[in-house]
């Protein structure tokens, strides 16, 4: 869906432009302060700014905007007076449309049309009653997403903004609980941006030792410590591309300070030399913890969390969108046990699948796979029932093998 961020500090014509605009996504911002953080968050197709508010000036505003994006939202500046000057300078910073208060509803859209359609001769002056459908804009059908099973709303709007977040290069955080996808998420991020060709690198720094992080992260030189060889770390090797650092939360604090100097300055240094390299590489990270508590208690550099944190994707639980459960258990049915021969269709029974919704996945949908694997391992047949799933009632989902059952004839 189009995205507008319309900037105002006028609550009256914040709530018209918002009816004018049915059928488009509208966020309203009432100062400038709240514009740049709603445009970070939205990542919007178009920006509507009225050049005067109260915190800023609307000239500043388009000034603080960011130049890392690939693909930059249109603008539409608005002003209540006439001044060849201003509309001058506003034309200067790249803005297309400066349009005048009070704000016509036909005028309005016949703008917003025009911009999207890349402003082709085609829209010119046509006022459309209904906003189109710009199939092209966003499309959270794309191939990137095929690993991502889930049709909820939440995984349709995870989908828009991972595509949003893939025209630029900021840093993006993901956050959510263990085996919710995050790793999924931040790969298709980077098959959906012009990184897509080089390459996607993945360190987990909870499964590094403290030393080792840094050496896998910035590469060692020959002679850096006993043993240390000439060897690129992950952001040299990300070169181009980008880099997912899972579990973020886990960095030393030597890592942490080295990180933000990379992000800053975009250079790397590798352990034990000076020589700095230069890279150009999206940064994804990753946690299940509370990075932001982790920052306010001091066991994370505030300055990197903020630096890192602009753009966010948070993963709700499986729990919270149990509507994907049958298309996922579906799919891993599908796809059967690695290494295990069998060419059962795999269906789960109404019972199973009553059972599979009434869990509460604390391990998310890695553990959903784990319980369906067993269930397979179980099945005699083709039908998955209750009984072969073995779904702890406790609550944390991993139930063991009665003794008797641990010799099961498997297929
Ligand atoms: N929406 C989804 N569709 C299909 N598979 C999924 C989905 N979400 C998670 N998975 C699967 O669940 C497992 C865990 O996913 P992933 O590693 O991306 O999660 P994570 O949040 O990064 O976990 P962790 O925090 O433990 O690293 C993987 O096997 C992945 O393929």
């Amino acid at each position: 869906m189009i995205t507008i961020l319309y900037i105002d500090d006028d609550l009256h014509d914040g709530e018209l432009v918002h009816s004018m605009l049915f059928g488009y996504r509208v966020v309203l911002a009432r100062n400038g302060t709240a514009g740049l953080e709603a445009y970070y968050r939205f990542m919007p197709d178009i920006v509507i700014l009225d050049i005067l508010l109260p915190d800023m000036n609307g000239l500043e505003l388009l000034d603080r905007l960011p130049t890392g994006c690939e693909q930059h939202p249109e603008i539409i500046a608005l002003s209540g007076v006439a001044d060849p000057g201003l509309a001058q300078e506003v034309r200067r910073r790249g803005v297309k449309k400066f349009l005048r208060k009070p704000i016509e509803s036909k005028i309005l859209k016949g703008a917003i049309n025009e911009l999207l359609r890349g402003n082709g001769a085609a829209g010119h002056g046509q006022l459309q009653e209904h906003p189109p459908e710009y199939e092209n804009t966003l499309n959270v059908k794309s191939p990137a997403f095929a690993s991502i099973i889930g049709s909820s709303r939440i995984i349709s709007r995870l989908k828009d903004r991972a595509h949003r977040y893939a025209r630029c290069s900021f840093p993006v955080l993901i956050l959510g609980e263990s085996g919710t996808g995050k790793e999924l998420f931040a790969k298709s991020i980077h098959e959906l941006s012009r990184r897509c060709k080089d390459p996607f690198i993945v360190l987990n720094c909870a499964a590094l030792p403290d030393t080792l992080i840094e050496s896998e992260l910035f590469g060692t030189e020959a002679g850096a410590f006993t043993g240390a060889v000439n060897r690129a770390g992950g952001f040299e090797l990300a070169n181009g591309g980008t880099l997912f650092l899972d579990e973020i939360g886990e960095l030393s604090p030597s890592g942490q300070a080295k990180l933000l100097r990379i992000l800053e300055e975009k250079v790397v240094y590798r352990l034990g030399s000076r020589r700095a390299r230069k890279i150009d590489v999206r940064f994804v990270a990753a946690t299940n913890k509370d990075l932001f508590l982790r920052a306010e208690g001091g066991m994370f550099r505030k300055d990197l969390f903020y630096r890192i944190s602009g753009l966010e994707l948070h993963i709700p639980p499986l729990r919270e969108r149990k509507e994907d459960i049958e298309e996922l258990s579906d799919t891993i049915l599908r796809k059967g046990v690695e290494g295990a021969e069998s060419n059962r269709h795999y269906r789960l029974s109404a019972g199973a699948l009553a059972q599979l919704r009434a869990h509460h996945w604390p391990g998310n949908v890695r553990e959903l796979e784990h319980v369906l694997h067993r269930a397979m391992l179980h099945s005699d047949s083709a039908v998955i029932e209750a009984a072969h799933l073995e779904i702890s009632r406790n609550g944390r989902g991993y139930a063991s093998l009665p003794m008797d059952e641990k010799q099961l004839p498997l297929f």
